[in-house]
């Protein structure tokens, strides 16, 4: 039987600092590194940053976007890229934020989640904005299978604040609920209550979203899950940030950092510097 998602995590970012690596293979990447930007070329780079990263950090997170577009062969490649992350021994999360009604959902949920599927990693994102509620057929199969997932709150593009802080309605039908990522952020503490040291059913937070979880009343620490934070790196986010958006919640918290490590490459030695790098920083900035 495996361990739960968040127990695995915990153990992980203890024994290799709170970095997740993402693999973003970008056509401009891709022509940096000197790769054809096909399935080969998706594929060669997602094992070259396995090989560099492989054992060193807690995750590696693979967006699934820049393998499926180039149709059935990259989806290929990204189940070689998730078989060479586990072979490795690294928690792999995969960024594939699906929501659907829930019963498109329970597919969504075999495809990555399930025991056995090439697709399936450690953790899926998955997108609540259809309702919490509609997740649950990938709730279920996640926490039966020792997977996680990590559930949209507070993304880091400057956008989501037009759904993410919108109020819920009161009882009485008023716009003055608590907010979406309020919200969200309840329905994961309620999974994961009692879970020693964190439950399985993380949050996707932001290291550029700033104050926003004080202003909209999301009480991270409560959550008592991994709180994912994409935004470190390219998109301006680094040790200070992270600081100040987590508080007192930052020992549950997976730093991720895509093209401020991957533009490092091709060369294997020098991804890995850039990773130790990122990685040292997360760790002073969570762990400190
Ligand atoms: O709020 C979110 C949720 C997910 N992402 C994903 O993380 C990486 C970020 O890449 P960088 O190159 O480090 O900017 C990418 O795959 C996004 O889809 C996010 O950025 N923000």
């Amino acid at each position: 039987m495996t361990a739960p998602f968040g127990a695995r995590l915990a153990a992980a970012m203890d024994d290799h600092g709170p970095l997740c690596v993402g693999i973003d293979p970008h056509a401009g990447l891709l022509e940096a590194w000197g790769l054809p930007d096909d399935a080969a070329g998706v594929r060669e780079f997602g094992l070259r940053v396995v090989e560099a990263v492989g054992g060193r950090v807690a995750a590696v997170k693979p967006q699934a976007a820049f393998f499926e577009r180039h149709g059935s062969r990259g989806v290929a490649a990204l189940e070689d890229v998730i078989a060479a992350a586990k072979a490795a021994g690294t928690l792999v999360v995969v960024d594939a934020k699906r929501g659907d009604i829930g019963s498109t959902m329970d597919a969504y949920a075999e495809a990555f989640l399930r025991d056995g599927s090439a697709l399936a990693g450690d953790a899926l994102t998955v997108s609540p904005y259809l309702g919490f509620g509609s997740l649950a057929p990938a709730v279920d199969l996640a926490l039966s299978s020792g997977r996680g997932l990590f559930v949209l709150c507070l993304t880091s593009n400057k956008e989501g604040h037009e759904v993410q802080h919108a109020r819920t309605l009161t009882a009485e039908g008023v716009p003055a609920g608590p907010s979406v990522a309020a919200t969200m952020a309840a329905h994961a503490a309620d999974l994961n209550a009692g879970a020693d040291p964190m439950g399985s059913i993380g949050l996707v937070v932001g290291a550029t979203v700033g104050d926003a979880a004080g202003r909209t009343g999301t009480d991270l620490t409560a959550v008592n899950g991994p709180l994912l934070a994409p935004g470190v790196g390219a998109q301006g986010g680094g040790g200070a940030e992270l600081t100040a958006v987590f508080g007192t919640a930052r020992g549950q918290v997976l730093a991720s950092s895509s093209r401020g490590v991957l533009r490092a490459g091709p060369d294997v030695a020098a991804l890995r510097r850039a990773a130790d790098e990122a990685s040292a920083e997360a760790r002073a900035a969570l762990r400190g």
